[in-house]
């Protein structure tokens, strides 16, 4: 049976606070074969961050932009695209249309066509199996998910607050495309929303970044191959630095993607003072995890479950366990499949690969980062391997004499390394670096989640001349490094 929207009650086995892809999945899971019912809350979109401010209009404006680079390196269209650039209100129409408008008639229709009931208003755990909606109080017969995501962080500089600079929604539904940005952080955020204001016609960027490179949980050479390409590009990156005071004169209520006011002046911390015409904060996220009320905190078990509290469960960002989509999704299977066990009385199951257990948490998380080249990675880095303890053998390749490289760009850039268990010859992590490889990053989560070992990995050959090709010769080089290695020296 089709769910509400706004019905007049007050008790559900679940409720969900929060309708982002973790909180909309979670009661899926929880409600799909279970015979129990559920009630999203929702104080914005349902839908949540990413189909309407981040992860799908980012996309939409970078997919353009990386056509037009692919289309500037290739001998036959370079000469049509060389000196062109990209039609901006075409860009921008097109990523309005597939945000729909702001409108999350689409989304509401899923969930209620799910069963669910979806409640408008701003939630908050109040006390067990309680929840309080602006005023209203709900009361959950089984459990309370939070999946209230998560929000900008906003590093204390003296003017910066009170300078209403802009965040990642300002950067995803840009409107108006400042001439002078400067980009607080060199993050995926900062990184990302760079090439396409880059391209969008930013002829001023300076990103600041206090590390020493960018996107820093990442293998050092995919932060380089970024830096290269969008210094390459025309922005100014620098590192070991930061900002130390902003100051605006004038501020306008301009809203969302559009520039909120007048000039402003950065001050650096090596002394360099900016002019620039708006300040990007992408700084890193945190948790809404006030949401959570008493169980705000507390850690998030394997199960989702909020610990010492066996009815409260966390799932997507508000967990604090990766800032990603699909391993919010991933959080909200789990969740819904653990409290339709215990809501039926079942014991929760121990099987290696079960639907109870957050398996990803142990290592084997993806992501694409979506700049030019393109970054994919999946499981662990050799720094965060070496962390964990393990004794690790590591294989890079030099994608640029790829055919299937080459077939795609006449300058095909491009770099990947696997890291591979000593102990147990299975594959940890991945990282390849590289225009298309976004698809490509999947064939090294499917062998790190079956724990495939590098053995049988030889056997699955990538078709010829595409970039699955790499695989043969990355396994050829760790044969050589073993020969290499068991060879008697002279
Ligand atoms: C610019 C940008 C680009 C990104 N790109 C990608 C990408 O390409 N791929 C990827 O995997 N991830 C990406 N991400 C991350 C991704 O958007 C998030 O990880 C994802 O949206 C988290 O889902 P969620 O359900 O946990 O939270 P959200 O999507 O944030 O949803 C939470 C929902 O809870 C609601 N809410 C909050 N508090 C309350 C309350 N008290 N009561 C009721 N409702 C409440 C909010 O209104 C919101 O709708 C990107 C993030 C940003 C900022
Ligand atoms: N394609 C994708 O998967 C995608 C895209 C966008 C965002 N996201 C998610 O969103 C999350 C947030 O992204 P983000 O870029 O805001 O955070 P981030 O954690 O990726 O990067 C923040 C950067 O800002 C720097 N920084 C922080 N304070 C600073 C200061 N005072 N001065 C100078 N530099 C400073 C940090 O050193 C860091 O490099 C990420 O964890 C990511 O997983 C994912």
């Amino acid at each position: 049976m089709a769910g509400s929207l706004n019905p007049d009650r007050s008790e559900w086995d679940v409720i969900v606070i929060g309708g982002g892809p973790a909180g909309e999945t979670a009661a899926q899971y929880a409600t799909r074969f279970s015979g129990l019912d559920a009630v999203i809350v929702e104080s914005e979109l349902v839908g949540g961050e990413c189909p309407f401010w981040a992860c799908v209009p980012s996309k939409a404006l970078l997919a353009p932009v990386h056509l037009l680079a692919t289309g500037r390196d290739l001998g036959g269209t370079r000469p049509l695209l060389a000196d062109r650039h990209l039609d901006v209100d075409g860009v921008l129409n097109r990523r309005d249309a597939i945000v729909d408008h702001f409108d999350d008639g689409r989304q509401v229709e899923r969930a209620l066509g799910w069963g669910l009931d979806v409640v408008r208003g701003r939630g908050r755990v109040t006390g067990e199996k309680t929840v309080t909606v602006d005023g209203r109080t709900l009361r959950a017969r089984q459990a309370v998910v939070v999946a209230a995501g998560s929000r900008p962080h906003t590093p204390e500089v003296p003017g910066l607050r009170e300078a209403r600079p802009w965040y990642s929604r300002d950067v995803t539904a840009v409107h108006e495309v400042p001439r002078r940005l400067l980009v607080l952080g060199g993050g995926v955020v900062a990184c990302e929303a760079a090439t396409w204001l880059r391209a969008l016609g930013a002829v001023q960027i300076t990103m600041v970044e206090r590390s020493t490179r960018l996107l820093t949980d990442q293998e050092p050479f995919a932060g380089t191959a970024v830096a290269d390409s969008l210094r390459a590009s025309g922005v100014d990156v620098r590192f070991g630095q930061t900002v130390t005071r902003v100051e605006r004169p004038t501020i306008n209520d301009s809203g969302v993607g559009r520039i909120h006011g007048g000039p402003v002046t950065v001050t650096l911390d090596s002394g360099a003072t900016l002019r620039v015409d708006e300040v990007l904060v992408a700084a890193g996220r945190r948790p809404n995890n006030e949401v959570l009320g008493p169980g705000e905190g507390r850690p998030v078990d394997e199960h989702m479950t909020v610990e010492g509290m066996p009815w409260l469960y966390a799932v997507g960002d508000v967990s604090g366990e990766s800032y990603l989509t699909h391993i919010g999704k991933y959080q909200g299977r789990i969740a819904g499949e653990v409290i339709a066990a215990r809501a039926a009385g079942r014991s929760l199951d121990e099987a290696p690969f079960n639907r109870h257990t957050d398996l990803v948490r142990r290592g084997a998380a993806a992501q694409v980062i979506f700049t030019d080249p393109t970054i994919g990675t999946s499981g662990l880095t050799e720094a965060g391997a070496r962390r964990q303890g393990y004794d690790v053998e590591t294989v890079e390749m030099d994608l640029s004499q790829l055919d299937g490289g080459r077939v795609l760009r006449d300058h095909y850039r491009g770099r990947t390394k696997l890291v591979i268990d000593r102990r147990t010859d299975v594959l940890l992590g991945a990282t390849f670096v590289g225009t298309e490889i976004a698809e490509l990053i999947h064939s090294a989560t499917v062998a790190i989640c079956a724990a495939t070992p590098i053995s049988a990995l030889w056997h699955a050959i990538g078709s010829f001349p595409t970039l699955s090709d790499m695989w043969s010769h990355l396994l050829e080089s760790v044969d050589a490094q073993r020969m290499a290695a068991s060879r008697p020296s002279p």
